[in-house]
């Protein structure tokens, strides 16, 4: 098995905007030429101010999205290739808003088995089953199986949408931002149980965040996006001790303006 779980080859992806009442319409290019290698079992983040690129980038890999040019490899095999119920179950995501991204409408338990119940084919009892087992694992208690999202913490819910993830069994999780919507106190969990679940299931993550503490705190290797470009991919240990990309020790130096409070996590 080769040690590059996916890679994007010179991906593009370009919006048209403007037109209309807003003026002439104009090319946007969102991505302009990335290639990235995600090496099995490490977690990548990508880190670049706001409007660099990054969601595009996450969209592209969940398969939410198709590039305008380029490609994405899934194992070896072009994602366009793979069918898009096989695709999903392999590459999950924990988005940042655990608020916004579970239904208000639904239980713990439905929530967490509905890619299963999409995909198919995994009986009732299997599910129910799969549900008990990542709400252990997650330290979620059993009563936890009907509750509503309304009826539950941040940190809680965020645990129910990355079992949710889990639970048909991916190779990779594209998690955005995964805590920057929770309290500080509560951070600190939920990155310590990302970085458990990956021992434990030989996940691969990518990770977006603007927090450059909780990066070093959790990276392998961090790639740096300025204006849908990579400029700078490294060892996450080398590139704070010593960011090659001026525009790299630029971001790290503004992070050092912004109130320390992120650090605690
Ligand atoms: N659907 C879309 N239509 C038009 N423009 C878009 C669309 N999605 C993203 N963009 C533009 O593409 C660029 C990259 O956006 P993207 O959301 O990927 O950046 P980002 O680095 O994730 O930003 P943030 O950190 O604020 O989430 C931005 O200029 C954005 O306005």
């Amino acid at each position: 098995m080769s040690d590059i779980v996916m890679e994007l080859r010179d991906v593009r992806r370009t919006y048209r905007i403007g037109g209309g009442m807003f003026g002439k319409q104009r090319d946007l290019h969102a991505l302009d030429g990335v290639s990235l290698q995600l090496r099995r079992g490490e977690v990548l983040a990508l880190v670049g101010e706001s409007g660099s690129g990054k969601s595009t980038l996450s969209r592209i890999l969940l398969g939410l999205e198709a590039p305008t040019s380029g490609e994405v490899f899934l194992d070896g095999a072009p994602v366009a290739s793979i069918r898009r119920r096989a695709f999903a179950a392999r590459v999950q995501p924990v988005f940042q808003d655990p608020y916004s991204s579970l239904n208000p409408r639904k239980t713990v338990r439905q929530i967490i088995e509905a890619p299963l119940v999409i995909a198919g084919g995994v009986a009732a009892s299997e599910r129910l089953r799969r549900v008990r087992e990542l709400l252990d694992i997650l330290r979620m208690p059993e009563r936890m199986l009907e509750a509503y999202p309304s009826q539950m913490s941040g940190g809680q819910r965020q645990r129910v949408a990355i079992a949710r993830a889990l639970i048909s069994r991916p190779e990779i999780v594209v998690c955005d931002e995964p805590t920057s919507a929770l309290d500080v106190s509560v951070q600190a969990e939920v990155l310590n149980l990302l970085m458990e679940l990956r021992a434990e299931f030989g996940l691969t993550y990518l990770f977006i965040s603007h927090d450059l503490a909780v990066v070093e705190y959790i990276a392998d290797r961090v790639a740096v996006m300025q204006s849908g470009r990579l400029v700078e991919v490294a060892d996450a240990e080398a590139l704070f001790a010593a960011p090659a990309h001026d525009y790299t020790r630029r971001l790290l130096a503004s992070a050092l303006t912004v109130p320390a409070e992120s650090s605690e996590a």
